[in-house]
């Protein structure tokens, strides 16, 4: 590692901390290419903050830097932790600090001088993906056998999500020139249809190969990425970066990765990048450790790599935690003590009982709600848990559309519910009933061009109780498409949803809402249609759970069907009133990656749920992780009272032992004197400088600001000293 030397000392100083000597090592690093493999709360961002501050101290021009992140979320916090330790906003304001999507979307305007339409939104792109499958159904039906089109919401997601993940890992871009369609299907590890669709999709995005007209998320990314593999020359294009950095590298998939290397090739840049290889949990968006692991360094061969050991944003109680955890060494210097609280529970009611108690514990300690984050591995689990916050009159927050109510399987259900009451406009988003219209196409497996889609949605919203109008809609057919097995389901799964409809509308709304769900669910043949709709047995798996919470909610609430649609309305809108104010709030693990809360409650941790035993191991420890390293102050962890059907998470944190050890940190940390810092700065103003220059003063080109080393007489500088 780098020791300061003489010749080599910090030119930047921050406000507001004292780095560590690995942190300043980092930031005086002046190695080609430098990797920092960090725990969680490391100060990873922090200290690429540093070493831009180091460059831009050290004269560098702002423009010459470029700073990545993956996510825009990302982006943010590298662009606030600049000015927290202290560059001046006006110089923080030019140093680029993009997302790979941003930069790649710039580079790629520059290139082509195209302004190609960013399209993020989920339902413009759902349009291209049926217009892909309507173009696949033309081109392909009667010559190959056994395509599956379907038009649904849901298949139309699951597409999109495919495609991604093949331009993600590059894997769209292989060569399979002399393969046939089947061949390069298989290659891709895909359905045929899949692999079919995604050409048709890249031929209209790409408008036949004559340059992009739309791009999704990721697009940019791996049309860039794309075009600096082709042998294009686009990184000569470039701008002239001497200084590139990279944040959260464990979001690194293949396509950035290309640009990295593009980046780091230029012979006058220099590389620095940080991530936790433990905090990989994209490997959807073909995000890997790998990178981290063994990547860089077979491509970069000379690249130093620098630890960060010492997390700052909880104490050495969670920190040792962590350490058992994860089998790695985890230092916290803190001196303050990060609570682990346990509750238990003997039922789903009852853990959503304790999570009300904790939080209720939270505030009666003098804390706010807004400090507290409920994190849960699945939107499923959020039902018991939102009820239980309403009765207790405890504001909560959910990301939009996110909430338990918005669960397509659980839309469907309330979809069917307005048909039969007659009801539709007591929904009264608009967002909350298009989506409604969605589910109930994707359950009852319906096919509808894009078109008639449209037209009865905005009927629907100006005419709310046209909504069982739907199931009149004839089914599209397609020329030469014959009906497959699984389209003669699909056409059972339709029919039975009308029966079902028929059968809801005669019953009384003065009957059970439990005993009445029950029968509806059976009679539209929700969990064999879940399994039917949905690649993944994952997800089709979580269905079931939503499926059975919202069964069990209806029973605990000794509702009648009329009470319990009154009451689900009415607690929609109660958490669409309370989304702006002082909340606690319900979130994803997987949601909360780069955020900190000073309360972080874990609910559900019980084997199959949290891990969930369908999902690889290793990815299901990394989300715990990222889960409980949101931390600062307190974490509680709530799990079942039988301690066989405990999450095993629980055990491999060896509680007992790390938090022996973590008792005696906290009496050393107690005693660290902190190292003074080593300059005054000085409120000396443009017209003072040659007076305070005269008297010893040095300037800080990073801050621009003049300072006195720590070691001089003061004396002579009062009237310019902060306060
Ligand atoms: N030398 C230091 N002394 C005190 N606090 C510090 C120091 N360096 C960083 N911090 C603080 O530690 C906290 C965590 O830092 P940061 O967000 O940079 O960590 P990270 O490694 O990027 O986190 P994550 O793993 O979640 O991405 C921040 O509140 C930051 O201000």
């Amino acid at each position: 590692m780098n020791q300061p030397t003489p010749q080599n000392t910090p030119r930047f100083t921050p406000q507001g901390l004292i780095p560590t000597a690995e942190q300043t090592a980092i930031q005086l690093a002046q190695n080609k290419v430098v990797l920092v493999d960090a725990n969680a709360g490391a100060a990873k961002t922090t200290t690429l903050a540093l070493r831009i501050g180091e460059a831009l101290a050290r004269k560098l021009a702002p423009e010459q830097i470029l700073a990545l992140t993956f996510t825009p979320e990302a982006r943010e916090v590298l662009r606030r932790r600049l000015l927290e330790v202290g560059v001046p906003p006006a110089v923080a304001a030019r140093v680029p600090v993009l997302s790979f999507e941003d930069f790649a979307a710039w580079m790629m305007d520059l290139a082509d001088g195209d302004q190609v339409r960013q399209c993020g939104e989920t339902r413009a792109l759902k349009d291209f993906a049926l217009q892909a499958v309507d173009r696949t159904g033309e081109r392909y039906a009667g010559s190959i056998e056994g395509l599956e089109l379907h038009t649904h919401s849901v298949a139309l997601a699951q597409f999109l999500e495919v495609q991604q993940t093949l331009k993600a890992t590059m894997a769209l871009d292989a060569d399979v020139e002399f393969l046939g369609l089947d061949e390069a299907a298989e290659l891709l590890g895909i359905p045929l249809t899949d692999y079919l669709t995604t050409i048709e999709y890249e031929t209209l995005r790409l408008d036949g190969g004559a340059g992009a007209v739309f791009r999704g998320p990721f697009d940019a990314t791996y049309d860039l990425a794309c075009n600096l593999h082709d042998g294009a020359r686009l990184a000569e294009q470039f701008p002239d970066y001497r200084l590139v950095l990279c944040d959260e590298l464990h979001d690194l998939n293949e396509a950035s990765f290309r640009i990295l290397e593009a980046l780091i090739d230029r012979p006058q840049s220099f590389f620095v990048g940080a991530g936790d290889k433990d905090q990989v949990i994209h490997a959807k968006l073909g995000a890997s450790d790998e990178y981290l692991r063994r990547r860089f360094s077979e491509r970069f061969p000379r690249l130093t790599r620098y630890p960060l050991t010492q997390t700052w944003r909880h104490g050495p109680h969670l920190a040792y935690a962590m350490a058992e955890f994860k089998q790695k060494t985890v230092e916290s210097a803190l001196p303050q003590r990060t609570e682990i609280r346990h509750a238990h529970y003997a039922s789903a009611a009852e853990c959503a009982q304790r999570v009300v108690a904790a939080v209720r514990e939270w505030k009666a300690d003098g804390h706010d709600y807004d400090g507290c984050a409920i994190l849960i591995r699945d939107r499923h689990q959020s039902m018991d848990i939102e009820n239980a916050l309403i009765e207790a009159d405890i504001d909560y927050r959910t990301p939009p559309m996110a909430g338990y109510l918005q669960r397509d399987e659980i839309l469907f259900l309330r979809g069917l519910l307005a048909i039969a009451l007659k009801d539709f406009g007591a929904i009264k988003s608009e967002q909350v009933r298009t989506a409604i219209v969605d589910a109930l196409v994707a359950f009852s497996e319906m096919k509808f061009s894009a078109h008639s889609m449209d037209n009865f949605k905005q009927q629907i919203l100006k005419s709310p109780d046209l909504l069982g109008e739907l199931f009149l809609i004839e089914d599209e057919r397609r020329d030469g498409v014959l009906p497959g097995y699984r389209d003669v389901a699909s056409e059972g799964t339709k029919r039975a949803v009308i029966a079902a409809l028929a059968w809801l509308s005669q019953v009384d709304p003065a009957t059970p809402a439990a005993a009445v769900l029950t029968e509806l669910c059976e009679r539209v043949q929700l969990v064999a249609t879940a399994r039917r709709i949905f690649v993944r047995p994952y997800d089709a798996g979580v269905i079931n759970k939503s499926v059975a919470s919202l069964l069990a909610a209806a029973a605990a609430s000794g509702h009648s069907l009329r009470e319990f649609w009154n009451a689900v309305n009415a607690r929609e809108a109660f958490v669409r009133r309370k989304r702006d104010r002082k909340s606690v709030l319900i979130e994803c693990a997987a949601n909360a990656k780069g955020k900190e809360f000073e309360h972080v409650i874990l609910p559900f941790l019980q084997d199959g749920e949290f891990p969930n035993t369908s999902q690889p191991r290793g990815e299901e420890e990394n989300l715990f992780y990222v889960a409980a390293t949101r931390t600062r102050a307190r974490l509680t962890l709530v799990s079942p009272a039988e301690t066989a059907q405990r999450s095993s998470f629980i055990n491999q944190m060896r509680l007992p032992k790390s938090s022996a050890a973590a008792e005696a940190a906290m009496t050393r940390n107690q005693h660290v004197v902190p190292a003074a810092t080593s300059r005054h700065y000085l409120n000396a103003s443009f017209h003072d400088k040659d007076q305070v220059k005269a008297l010893g003063a040095k300037f800080d080109i990073a801050r621009r600001a003049w300072y006195v080393e720590n070691d001089r007489d003061l004396s002579p500088f009062s009237a310019w000293l902060k306060k």
